[in-house]
């Protein structure tokens, strides 16, 4: 059964929540606070080791009950059926979506065409795990005898970012690897690698969902290049892995059938770390890490399947991010992670989102009259602060934000951690409080300010507050809970493109300029620039004049 395709702004429930934010829009976070001081109480989910504080938002109870009637009546609980059940509600490429059968128990029986897909997701993963412990014990060799000792990931998008977020995210569980990445077709890139590596002593893993993409093809291509100036075309077997749903143009380039990892058309590229793309995730961290990380999402999975909606993380977050979107007019919203761990966190998301829900069509092919997709954008705190709070704080713009902060530090270093931690929870204080003309004029008093220079500065340091954010505390960053947490995003992004009527799994609008890109490429190898319009021809002409 396909998606529903009813038009979110034609419910009932829509319009409800127009006259709701009508009427409320005026009312600051602080004076809900002032109305009901047990708010914190109410406006928390606490799940698991996550406890998620949604009370720091303009919302009333009311609020949360036109949002849950605005999910119920778009119908959002059958699509969470469909969903996980493996129907092909990725219609436009007539697929399921199914990253959530690769953490799924083996006891799981999960259909795509009536064939239940879980023994051969099983066997791909023992085949991991085998793999990786052989690279990690050192009992697989490269071609001189000698035990790897590093790993490059090629690959780009989804091929690229779960990997480089995980790795990055999971480096206090690492082994002795060297994990590399690359994924631009800037041959900058691929040559800042390779100066680093011995070609006798490291594995490349060609990570390709389609094995056509021309960065990653090309990145390999220059790989083995390298790599065949000591070594012998044979001994591309024990250097070189791949994972692709593609084995015909693996084999073609030449990669032992043994280190061929096969994934499958129902994972999305933006969703696929859980899959084989994770193979550099598990040579990084070992097996049975990287199996903790499919179980913390399962457990999001069961969670998101489970609960009702009022106590449900990713319905929740999705909700609230659809009224801002779609009532107060929020273009963005910021992530930030207190944990130096996280720093790839926003651009891995950005993907996940962006590419998901950047559509302009809804599922009836009729263009949609209302605002989708959210611009996601973060860096790791303290140091934003330092960067870009300021335009959150004082700025124009309406920016809900996402904190995301442990509990625990990982190295136990109480002192750092308690300061990072400080400020985790000052800066979601101040968004909302703000500073008042009062406040400010205490100061200017103690300080023993002239009137005149009072007068002039105090616009300037005045903070308005109410400001929006979530906060998201877990007990502490581990594979199990980095996977939960990835889950939630992931399922936040689904509930949205449920209810603004869209395709979230195709991203057809990635095509174009590749096309336009491949053309541009015969005109620069044959030196003769064709008809563009007079800007592009303009610079065409510069480049290979100057080139
Ligand atoms: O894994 P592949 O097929 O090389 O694709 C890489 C990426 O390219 C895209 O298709 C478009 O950018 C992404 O969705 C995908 O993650």
């Amino acid at each position: 059964m396909a998606l529903n395709t009813t038009n979110p702004t034609g419910t009932e429930a829509w319009k409800n929540l127009q006259n709701h934010y009508n009427a409320i829009h005026k009312t600051t976070i602080q004076e809900l606070f002032q109305q009901d001081s047990a708010r914190a109480e109410k406006f928390n989910l606490q799940w698991n080791d996550f406890l998620v504080d949604y009370s720091k938002n303009n919302i009333s109870q009311e609020t949360i009950s036109l949002l849950l009637e605005l999910a119920n009546s778009i119908g959002v609980k059958d699509a969470i059926a469909q969903y996980f059940g493996g129907e092909l509600i990725n219609q436009t490429e007539n697929r399921a979506v199914l990253h959530t059968a690769l953490r799924a128990p083996e006891s799981a029986v999960i259909k795509v065409d009536g064939e239940n897909v879980i023994p051969e997701v099983y066997e791909v993963k023992n085949k991991i795990k085998n793999f990786t412990d052989e690279v990690i014990s050192g009992q697989r060799k490269g071609y001189t005898g000698k035990a790897f000792t590093d790993v490059v990931n090629i690959g780009i998008g989804g091929s690229d970012l779960g990997p480089v977020m995980a790795v990055e995210a999971l480096q206090f569980y690492k082994n002795h690897l060297n994990l590399h990445f690359v994924s631009n077709v800037d041959g900058d890139h691929v040559n800042e690698v390779i100066k680093r590596l011995n070609p006798e002593t490291t594995l490349f893993v060609i990570v390709s969902k389609t094995f056509t993409t021309q960065e990653t093809l090309s990145n390999s291509e220059t790989i083995k290049e390298w790599f065949l100036k000591s070594a012998t075309q044979e001994d591309i077997a024990k250097h070189f892995a791949a994972v692709s749903t593609n084995i015909k143009n693996v084999t073609e380039f030449g990669i032992n059938p043994d280190n061929v990892f096969p994934m499958w058309d129902w994972v999305g590229g933006r969703f696929s770390l859980w899959s084989a793309v994770g193979l550099s995730i598990a040579l990084a961290i070992g097996f049975e890490n990287y199996n903790q990380l499919l179980v913390g999402a399962n457990e999001m999975d069961e969670h998101f399947k489970s609960a009702e909606f009022d106590k449900n993380i990713p319905v929740t977050l999705a909700l609230l991010s659809v009224w801002y979107n779609n009532f107060y007019g929020a273009e963005s919203e910021a992530l930030i992670p207190y944990t130096q761990y996280l720093s790839k966190l926003a651009p891995y998301l950005q993907q996940a989102t962006m590419e998901s829900n950047g559509k302009s069509v809804g599922r009836d092919g009729k263009p949609v009259n209302y605002q989708t997709g959210t611009i996601i954008w973060g860096e790791p705190g303290t140091n934003s602060q330092h960067a870009f709070f300021q335009l959150i704080h004082q700025g124009t713009k309406l920016i809900p934000t996402d904190f995301i902060g442990f509990v625990k530090p990982l190295y136990g270093n109480e002192d750092h951690h308690d300061k990072l931690m400080s400020n985790f929870f000052a800066q979601t204080e101040a968004l909302m409080n703000g500073k008042t003309e009062a406040q400010v004029q205490a100061e200017f008093d103690k300080q023993g300010l002239s009137a005149e220079k009072a007068s002039y500065l105090r616009p300037f340091k005045v903070f308005t507050g109410n400001k929006p954010t979530n906060t998201i505390l877990i007990q502490k960053l581990t594979p199990k809970s980095l996977g939960s947490l990835i889950a939630l995003y992931e399922h936040k992004i689904f509930v949205q493109g449920v209810i603004w009527n869209i395709f979230s799994f195709d991203q057809w609008g990635v095509e174009l300029g590749k096309q336009l890109a491949n053309s541009i490429l015969d005109e620069i190898n044959s030196k003769t620039v064709k008809n563009h319009d007079s800007s592009t021809s303009f610079l065409l002409n510069h480049f290979l004049k100057n080139k």
